[in-house]
C-alpha cells in the first residue's frame, strides 16, 4: 500500500487528475482497484493522465537506437526496456533523461517478480499440470515458445551487450526440450540480469496485463493492435465484462478515462471498473491470470484432425471450416452463446457422407454424422467430469480454485454442445418424419410374424437385444424389392423411395469380391432355412445372396440406426435444410 501510496502521489505531482470521488484499495482476489467513495453521476474525465509519464515504444526505440539490429513488430523494445528499468541498478538514460529515476515510482509499484504477476507463465509445474487436455495448456506452450524466441532474438541481437553464457546455455537446452518439465523451477529464480528470460517474461505480462493498444495515441499503429504503451494510474483499474468506457487521448496531451456505465453501479461503495475487451477465459487467463465464471464470451475448441483430402474435400463440398484449417488441425470454436456451430454439424455430415450423396447434404448424412459427433463430444465431457485434481504444497489454493472454474466452464460448454446436438437430431426426425423400421413392423404383420417363427423375436427390442435387427432390416428390404410378387399385401405399405432406389442400385452398382465375403455367412445364417419354413414370405421373389448385397447398399444409403435407442429409419435421399 505504501509504493500505492507513493505511485499516486508521483503520479499527481506530475499532472495526473484523479477525481475526488475515487480511491484505491487493496480488494481480495482482485488485488488494488478503484472504489466510488461518493455516487458519480456523470463518468466523463474521471481519470487523466499527462503523456509525460506514459512509456512508450518511441521512448524505448529511442534508448536502444542503432544498437537494436533484431526484427522487432511486436513490443520487444518496450519490454526490454521494461525489464532494465525493473532489474538494472545502473541508470537508463534516454535523449539526455533519466528514465530510472523518471518512471522509480511506476516501476516500483509493478509486480515485484514473476509470480506476483499472477499469469500461468509463472505457476508451478503442478499447478500447470492442473491444465492438463485444455485449450489453456496449449496457448501456455505455444506462447512460452514464442516468447523466448522473441526474447533471444531481441537480446542476441544487442550490439554492445555481451551475452552471459547462463543466457545462451539456457537457450539452447530449452530448444532440446530440457525445460519441458522444470521451467518453472528455473523461473523461481531471483532475478538479477535485465536481459535474461525471466526477465522478459516478467515484462511480457506487465504489457500483457497493464497495457493499452498504441493505435489511442498512434495513428501509425491502427493496424497493428498488438503494439502496446503503459500508462500508469489508468492501468489500476481492474476488468469487469460488457462495461462502456472510453479512452480518449485529448489535444495529444493526457489519455482520459471515461465510463457510461449505469449510474446505479457508479453509487458510493461499487467499484469503478474499466473493460479490458470482450475476451473469453483461455484470453484472459494467459493475459491476466484471472478468469470470469459463467462467462457469457466463453469459448472452447474442437480439434480434429484428418488428412489433407478430406481438409480439401470438405472445403470443395461447401463446409465453411476455419481459414487455418490445414491436414495440422481443424479448431472448431465451440461458444458460449453458440455451443454448435453449423459447420461443425456440416463437416461430420461431410465425413459420412456417401458416393451417392455427392453435392448436397442429405438428412441421412445430418443424422449419421451427429451420432458420430455426439460421440466424440460425450467423450469429451468424460475426460473433464472424471479429471482428478492432484493438490500438494505446490498448488496454490487460489490456482486450484481457478483451474476449477476454469475447466467446469469448459466441460459446461461441450456439454451444451452435446445437448444442442441432441436437440438437432430431434429436430431432424420431427421434421423429415422418416418412416421407422418399428413402424415397419407394426404395418408389415407377415414379416413381423416370419420373425416371431424363425428367431422367437417378440418385439423391437427382442431384435436389438439378439443382434438380428441389421438382418431384419436387410430381409425387409429385399420384401420390399419383391413386393410385386405379395398379391395379397397392402401396397401401401411398400414405399417406393426404397423400392426405386434398390432397382436403381441393382442396375448400376456392381457387385465386388468383398461384398460377397461381407455377405456370404449372414446369408448362409438365414437361407435356405427361411425360404423352407414360411415360403409365403422367403419362397417368393428374388432371395439370391446378390439381392442382399444390394440390399446392403440400400440400407448404407437410406437408413440410419438413432444410437440412443437403436431405432432405425429409413430417409429419403434429399437435401437437408
Ligand atoms: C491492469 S491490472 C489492474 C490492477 C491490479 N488489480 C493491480 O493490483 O495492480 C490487471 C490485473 O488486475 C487483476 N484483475 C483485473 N480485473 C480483475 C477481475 N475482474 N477479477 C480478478 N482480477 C482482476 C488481474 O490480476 C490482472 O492481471
Amino acid at each position: 500500500m505504501e509504493k500505492l501510496q507513493e505511485l499516486l502521489e508521483w503520479a499527481v505531482q506530475n499532472g495526473t487528475y484523479i477525481d475526488k470521488r475515487i480511491s484505491f484499495q487493496e480488494i481480495e482476489g482482485r488485488g488494488i482497484s478503484a472504489v466510488i467513495n461518493s455516487d458519480i453521476d456523470s463518468g466523463e474525465n474521471l481519470i487523466k493522465v499527462p503523456k509525460d509519464i506514459f512509456l512508450t515504444p518511441d521512448i524505448a526505440e529511442s534508448y536502444f537506437k542503432s544498437n537494436w539490429k533484431a526484427e522487432h513488430d511486436r513490443n520487444e523494445q518496450l519490454q526490454l526496456l521494461l525489464a532494465r528499468l525493473k532489474f538494472e541498478k545502473e541508470d537508463t538514460i534516454v535523449d539526455g533523461v533519466n528514465i530510472s529515476q523518471k518512471m522509480a515510482k511506476y516501476v516500483d509499484f509493478l509486480p515485484s517478480d514473476g509470480r506476483s504477476t499472477g499469469l500461468p507463465y509463472f505457476w508451478t509445474e503442478e499447478e500447470k499440470d492442473l491444465l492438463r487436455g485444455t485449450d489453456a495448456e496449449v496457448y501456455l506452450k505455444t506462447f512460452m515458445n514464442a516468447i523466448v524466441d522473441e526474447w533471444y532474438s531481441a537480446v542476441s541481437g544487442l550490439e554492445g551487450v555481451a551475452l552471459t553464457d547462463d543466457i545462451e546455455r539456457f537457450y539452447t537446452d530449452y530448444k532440446r526440450g530440457d525445460y519441458n518439465k522444470g521451467m518453472a523451477i528455473f523461473l523461481e529464480q531471483k532475478i538479477d540480469d535485465w536481459t535474461s528470460f525471466p526477465a522478459y517474461l516478467w515484462a511480457h505480462c506487465i504489457l500483457a496485463s497493464r497495457a493499452f493498444p498504441c493505435a489511442l495515441i498512434d495513428p501509425s499503429t491502427t493496424t497493428k493492435l498488438h503494439k502496446a504503451f503503459l500508462i500508469p494510474v489508468l492501468d489500476l483499474l481492474n476488468h469487469k465484462e460488457q462495461t462502456t468506457v472510453s479512452w480518449k487521448y485529448q489535444d495529444s496531451k493526457f489519455v482520459s478515462f471515461n465510463t457510461t456505465e449505469d449510474p446505479q453501479n457508479l453509487k458510493k461503495g461499487h467499484e469503478l471498473f474499466n473493460s479490458y475487451g470482450d475476451k473469453p477465459n483461455d484470453q484472459l487467463l494467459l493475459g491476466y491470470g484471472f478468469i470470469i465464471p459463467d462467462n457469457e464470451l466463453d469459448t472452447t475448441t474442437l480439434t480434429l484432425k484428418v488428412d489433407k483430402d478430406t481438409v480439401d474435400g470438405a472445403r470443395q463440398f461447401g463446409v465453411k471450416l476455419p481459414s487455418d484449417a490445414s491436414e495440422l488441425g481443424i479448431n472448431f470454436v465451440l461458444k458460449t452463446n453458440d455451443a454448435l456451430p453449423e459447420e461443425l454439424v456440416d463437416f461430420f455430415a461431410y465425413l459420412v457422407r456417401l458416393k451417392s450423396e455427392d453435392g448436397i447434404y442429405t438428412t441421412r448424412m445430418k443424422l449419421e454424422g451427429l451420432a458420430n459427433l455426439r460421440s466424440i463430444l460425450d467423450t469429451k465431457v468424460n475426460v473433464f467430469r472424471n479429471f482428478k485434481f492432484i493438490t500438494s504444497n505446490r498448488t496454490s489454493p487460489d490456482v486450484v480454485k481457478l483451474v476449477r472454474v476454469y475447466r467446469t466452464s469448459h466441460k459446461v460448454m461441450f456439454q451444451s454442445a452435446l445437448d444442442e446436438a441432441l436437440k438437432l437430431e430431434k429436430h431432424l426426425l420431427k421434421k423429415y418424419k422418416p418412416l421407422s423400421f418399428k413402424k415397419v413392423l407394426k404395418l408389415d404383420k407377415t414379416f413381423f410374424n416370419s420373425l416371431l417363427l424363425t428367431f422367437g423375436v417378440m418385439n423391437y427390442d427382442d431384435l436389438v437385444r439378439k443382434k438380428l435387427l441389421d438382418q431384419a432390416v436387410l430381409l425387409w428390404i429385399v420384401r420390399n424389392a419383391n413386393k410385386e410378387h405379395y398379391s395379397d399385401e397392402d401396397p401401401s405399405m411398400f414405399p417406393a423411395f426404397i423400392y426405386d432406389t434398390f432397382i436403381d442400385v441393382k442396375k448400376n452398382v456392381p457387385v465386388t469380391a468383398e461384398d460377397v465375403v461381407e455377405f456370404r455367412e449372414i446369408y448362409k445364417s438365414l437361407f435356405p432355412a427361411l425360404s423352407e419354413r414360411i415360403p409365403e414370405v422367403y419362397g417368393v421373389g428374388d432371395w439370391s445372396p446378390r439381392n442382399f448385397i444390394v440390399a446392403g447398399t440400400v440400407s448404407d444409403r437410406l437408413t440410419f440406426k438413432r444410437p440412443a435407442n437403436s431405432e432405425v429409419y429409413f430417409l429419403k435421399r434429399e437435401q437437408s435444410y
